[in-house]
């Protein structure tokens, strides 16, 4: 029995409007959504809700605008992608409050699907604003929150919205939770935890906590430079967050203090451009030119962390270990997917990933399916690894 409600305890919700927060945060490459899982992990929830006669009205966020509407960051074209998923028509509407959204609702049939244009075009999303929120809450009666990979943010479409009318998790939030529950809620140790991608100042304070859970915490990805540098390393042009030199120590102080290995790449694949074709070289980590960037750990180094892989009893993984998205900078990624794959299919290892474009990454290696659990979440998942209560979680909770 769940600790909060979810759908089984909605009722009769037919001409209703339920707002359904829902993460549609999707990689997209060439304009084209490059991985449907997120999308294709919220349809249940979604034709639920509109299989029973409910307006279903999406919110969601797209990116992370700095200053309000973007085009570039807009969700009318997931709204298609979405359409394709569900195969049903999805209304969309260029805004989330005030007239248009509302004449958006107003002109919906029971069993319609509306996208709402990205929260975050608005500032007072993230601040969770009251005003903001009231101004969401005016287009539903009931709020069910299925996006699980947003719960570790107390937005006002992820936590806000549920003190204004009765709230529910949707089948994915409640999917998800159990899904972890069950595979890491007593991990088989030795964990390991592998830990890359690019979000590294959201994502830094978090390993802090994840050091006192797991045996050894593998760094690649974008989120390497920033310790490679922390020991005086120079990363060239990669990406880094100097300024976190100190929280990277400090990480790696607590790591010591709490019996975790701390892995770091020995080598890497560098170049000066990051597009198709750029010309690449492997160097070690001590012999990055200046002018070039990091873009996937090396043979050498995945060769570590497979050596780590075979040690594990558990694996936990965000965050993809380079640029996957061009090759050749995605063998890293692939290498230590398609191992961690082949050592859960012989049993031996209990696999867990998550993050948008690690299941996009995961995808691409071909291994999906072989993990013994991918959930869509990255940041979320990691902070739900650390036992810090998600806000999106906790708000459900009756
Ligand atoms: N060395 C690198 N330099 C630059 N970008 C990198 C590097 N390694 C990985 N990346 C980028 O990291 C991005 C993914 O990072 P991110 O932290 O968003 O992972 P995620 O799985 O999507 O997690 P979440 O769901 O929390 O966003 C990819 O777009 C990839 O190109
Ligand atoms: O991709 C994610 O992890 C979620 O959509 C949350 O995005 P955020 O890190 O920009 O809040």
């Amino acid at each position: 029995m769940p600790a909060f409600r979810t759908l089984d305890d909605i009722g009769d919700i037919a001409g209703k409007r339920v707002l359904v927060r829902v993460d549609l945060n999707v990689p997209v490459k060439d304009g084209q959504v490059s991985d449907a899982t997120r999308i294709e992990r919220v349809a249940p929830t979604i034709t639920e809700l509109s299989d029973k006669g409910a307006k279903v009205i999406l919110l969601a966020h797209f990116g992370r605008p700095k200053d309000g509407p973007d085009p570039s960051m807009s969700l009318e074209p997931i709204a298609a992608a979405t359409e394709a998923v569900l195969d049903r028509r999805v209304h969309f509407a260029p805004d989330c409050v005030g007239d248009v959204a509302q004449g958006a609702v107003d002109a919906m049939a029971d069993g319609d699907i509306l996208l709402l244009e990205n929260t975050r075009f608005h500032k007072s999303e993230e601040k969770n604003d009251p005003a903001f929120v009231a101004a969401l809450a005016a287009n539903g009666d009931i709020y069910v929150n299925d996006a699980f990979s947003a719960a570790h943010r107390a937005h006002a479409s992820t936590e806000g919205l549920a003190h204004h009318m009765p709230a529910y998790a949707g089948r994915t939030m409640q999917a998800e939770l159990e899904a972890l529950e069950k595979g890491l809620g007593n991990p088989r140790r030795p964990v390991v935890a592998i830990v890359g991608g690019a979000k590294v100042s959201s994502k830094i304070d978090l390993l802090m906590n994840l050091v006192k859970k797991v045996d050894a915490l593998v760094i690649g990805g974008g989120m390497a430079n920033t310790f490679l540098a922390a020991r005086g390393e120079d990363v060239g042009k990669s990406l880094c967050e100097h300024d976190l030199a100190a929280t990277a120590k400090q990480i790696m102080i607590e790591a010591a203090s709490a019996g975790c290995a701390i892995v770091l790449p020995v080598d890497a694949v560098v170049a000066r451009e990051f597009k198709v074709g750029a010309a690449s070289e492997t160097v070690g980590v001590d012999a990055v030119p200046a002018d070039a960037m990091i873009l996937d750990v090396g043979p050498r180094t995945v060769e570590a962390i497979n050596e780590w892989i075979d040690r594990a009893a558990t694996l936990v993984w965000n965050g993809p270990l380079g640029a996957f998205e061009i090759e050749p900078f995605d063998a890293g990624t692939v290498a230590a997917a398609k191992y961690a794959a082949a050592q859960t299919r012989e049993g031996v290892l209990v696999s867990v990933a998550g993050g948008g474009d690690t299941v996009a990454a995961l995808h691409h290696a071909g291994v999906a399916d072989d993990f013994t659990y991918v959930s869509t979440a990255g940041g979320a998942f990691l902070e739900w690894m650390e036992g810090k209560p998600l806000p999106g979680v906790e708000v459900l909770k009756s």
